[in-house]
């Protein structure tokens, strides 16, 4: 179980996270989504104890991870891949682990085996590794001490698709035995696969959470018409969130509501539906379009939804 409550953190004016709150349940894999520089990776390291927040608190099974008697046995942790030993083999680097964490050293075989890492790139330098089998060591690092809890930012980056859809399985597998797994990604259509919850954070705030499936319904509501310029005019005059996608405009209401604006302004539709079939990506950009990867770039105070 991982509690996030209220955390905010501050450089200097800067707000990269702001009063974001959320839990994430055994048996479940919650999705963290969200565009560049949204405050992914930032929330994730308070919660791992190694970034302090400004304000709030985050705990993992009820305690701090840094009160944590001995955290890569509660919680198993991948947030950069590359920050490994490069000296090191990929064995010596989970033996280490394995010595500090008091783990068997039989578990190191275990998990090698398990995320695919055979005796001859077991014994190669982690210099010599691919970006894949880096994050396929960081998992295997990160399920060591047999933890209950996982904290993975971006664990598919660098894996290719067969690794990808081993990686699924995995934490599946891991959450239906009663595991908790929070996982950022920027590849949605693995967390709509995988995900049973979403947390979708934009510009340092959460814009949505919840059940996928309760989020997927609610996506919002595609409409094109001929003209165009005009629908998107009255949309926004309406004072609603449109933003485009391949289907035409994309709008954060109801199908209800987009009709009643249309019909105000004398806008014939060619097209009026609820979004919730294009999956992911669209609520993804319906939830995150205000505030878009530039903004956020700048102070993200000024990012309001
Ligand atoms: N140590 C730091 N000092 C100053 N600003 C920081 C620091 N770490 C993060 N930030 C800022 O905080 C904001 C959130 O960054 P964060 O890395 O958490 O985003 P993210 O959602 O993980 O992005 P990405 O998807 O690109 O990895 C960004 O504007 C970033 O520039």
């Amino acid at each position: 179980m991982i509690a996030v409550q209220q955390l905010t953190k501050r450089y200097g004016r800067h707000t990269a996270v702001e009063d974001v709150s959320f839990h994430c349940e055994p048996g479940t894999v919650t999705g963290f989504l969200g565009p560049n520089g949204a405050g992914k990776s930032t929330t994730m390291r308070m919660i791992c104890g190694l970034t302090p927040p400004t304000s709030g608190a985050a705990t993992v099974d009820g305690r701090p991870y840094r009160q944590l008697p001995n955290p890569g046995r509660t919680v198993g942790v991948l947030l950069d891949a590359s920050a490994q030993h490069a000296g090191r083999t990929g064995r010596e680097t989970l033996t280490v682990a394995a010595a500090t964490m008091g783990v068997n050293r039989r578990r190191v075989d275990e998990v090698l085996d398990l995320v695919g890492l055979g005796p001859a790139a077991a014994r190669r330098r982690v210099r010599a590794y691919s970006l894949g089998m880096r994050q396929r060591l960081g998992l295997a690092h990160a399920l060591l001490g047999d933890p209950r809890v996982l904290v993975l930012d971006e664990p598919a980056n660098g894996l290719d698709p067969e690794g990808i859809f081993w990686m699924r399985g995995l934490l599946r597998d891991f959450a239906d035995r009663g595991g908790t797994v929070l996982l950022s990604s920027h590849l949605l259509r693995e967390v709509e696969a995988v995900a049973d919850r979403l947390v979708v954070i934009g510009g340092g705030r959460i814009v949505a959470q919840g059940d996928k499936d309760d989020l997927l319904a609610g996506a919002g509501t595609v409409v094109r018409a001929r003209d165009g310029a005009a629908l998107r005019a009255a949309l926004h005059r309406a004072g609603l969130t449109v933003s485009d996608n391949s289907e035409g405009l994309l709008v954060s209401a109801d199908t209800d509501a987009v009709g009643e604006v249309a019909l105000a302004a004398g806008v014939a539709l060619t097209e009026l539906r609820p979004a919730g079939g294009g999956g992911l990506e669209q609520l993804f950009l319906a939830l995150t379009a205000a505030a878009p990867a530039t903004a956020i770039a700048e102070p993200a105070g000024e990012v309001v939804r």
